[in-house]
């Protein structure tokens, strides 16, 4: 109890505490769960097959083989791929409409959502649907809030996206999919579920997705927006590249903080014997803090994405045969967003606090960001000028 309430106040001091206080590099979490905080160790969990046969854990058993699923990813990565530029304009956009003071990390979301709101569903299908969707993101309901009477409000806001869904892959089922060219994400699932996944499970694909693109995309542009404005020269432009952000960003405070793998067979492990089924987890913020592979990793600085020998393991979207399929276009995603962002803008923030909230994704506490347009080669409207 006493330990649960310390993880609370500060989760990831927290795991880096009993990662240094543990002799094998493997230790209990206050939950029961084991923590692998050695970084060789952590990689053969993420990399080794005897930690990885069989089907991905991301996907439950909502896909029949790793075949499907492997499938499944190429074919959401590629969507989406191709429509980058489509993101790219309507996040150009969409930027340049924020209000000067906008409130983050919820802008972000709604950003990513407005961005992909045609490619997750083509603008005539269901407008209740696409309405529904948007207010899932306005509720806040893609990342489990942290405090319970938060989640509790959330429960009572956050639509029942699911049945609607459900009935929208039956409806499409029966009547049949474009043959040449997906309308949108449903229609790509469609295309690549093989015919035993119920339209339920298909659903389900659908808003893991949804979740993936929208919420754990807009929570990324919000760490990186945060970082880069309280480490960047006051009242400058940014110094780095937006793609150095939003690596630098992913590695200080990467969003997805645990991913778990089950003990397949009796074995032992950093020197604990395991049971099969007990579940090892994985913390890309442990491995990219890693005080012997990184220089002064407790420090945001975008340029060592420059330096060469400065790469120590980088696992943000996991690592070996269940890695993220989207890794490379949600990198993008994030880089363009900042971009769009930062274009003839001047870009401060205020409330900022580095400490996340943990709950299933480690996301930044609330903040507002000040964006004031600066008129092309003259001063900015808020601040008299860019200092160079
Ligand atoms: C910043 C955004 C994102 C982060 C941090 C992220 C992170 C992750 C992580 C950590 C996993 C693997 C979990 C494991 O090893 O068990 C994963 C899996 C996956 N992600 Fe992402 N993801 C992001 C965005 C996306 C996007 C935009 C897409 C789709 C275009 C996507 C599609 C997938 C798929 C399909 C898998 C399952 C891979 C497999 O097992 O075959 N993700 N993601």
């Amino acid at each position: 109890m006493v330990e649960m309430l310390r993880f609370r106040r500060d989760p990831l001091g927290f795991v880096e505490n009993y990662s240094h206080r543990s002799p094998s590099g493997v230790f209990r979490l206050p939950w029961g769960a084991w923590c692998v905080g050695d970084s060789d160790l952590a990689l053969v969990v993420l990399r080794d097959p005897a930690f990885n046969t069989g089907t991905a854990p991301f996907f439950g058993d909502l896909l029949p083989s790793r075949p499907a699923q492997n499938d499944f990813g190429h074919a959401v990565r590629n969507l989406v791929r191709a429509r980058l530029p489509e993101y790219r304009v309507n996040m150009a956009k969409a930027a340049a409409e924020l209000p000067e003071a906008s409130q983050w990390p919820a802008t972000g979301a709604m950003l990513v959502y407005r961005c992909t709101a045609d490619l997750l569903l083509q603008p005539d299908a269901s407008p209740t649907l696409r309405r529904s969707m948007e207010q899932a993101v306005r509720v806040g309901s893609l990342v489990r809030a942290p405090h319970m009477w938060q989640r509790a409000l959330v429960e009572m806001r956050r639509p029942k996206l699911k049945p609607m869904v459900v009935e929208l892959v039956t409806a499409r089922r029966r009547e049949g999919i474009p043959a040449d060219e997906p309308r949108d994400l449903l229609d790509t699932l469609i295309a690549v579920c093989p015919d035993e996944v119920t339209s339920r499970e298909l659903a389900d694909l659908y808003l893991l997705m949804f979740l993936s693109i929208v919420g754990t995309v807009g929570h990324s542009v919000a760490w990186s927006l945060l970082l880069a404005c309280l480490h960047g020269r006051p009242r400058s432009s940014w110094p780095w590249p937006a793609d150095w952000i939003a690596r630098e960003a992913a590695r200080h405070r990467p969003v997805v903080w645990m991913v778990g793998r089950s003990v397949p067979r009796p074995t032992e492990f950093g020197g604990v014997p395991f049971q099969p089924g007990a579940v090892l987890s994985v913390s890309p913020y442990l491995l990219h803090h890693d005080e012997n592979r990184w220089t002064r990793p407790g420090v945001f600085r975008p340029e060592r994405w420059a330096e060469p020998g400065e790469h120590g393991p980088y696992v943000p979207f996991s690592s070996g045969p269940f890695i993220c399929a989207g890794a490379a276009v949600a990198q993008t995603m994030i880089s363009d967003a900042l971009t769009a962002l930062a274009d003839g803008a001047h870009l401060t923030v205020t409330g900022g606090d580095l400490r996340p909230f943990v709950t299933n994704a480690a996301i930044c506490r609330p903040f507002v960001l000040h964006r004031t347009t600066k008129p092309r080669g003259g001063p900015s409207r808020r601040e008299g000028g860019e200092q160079p």
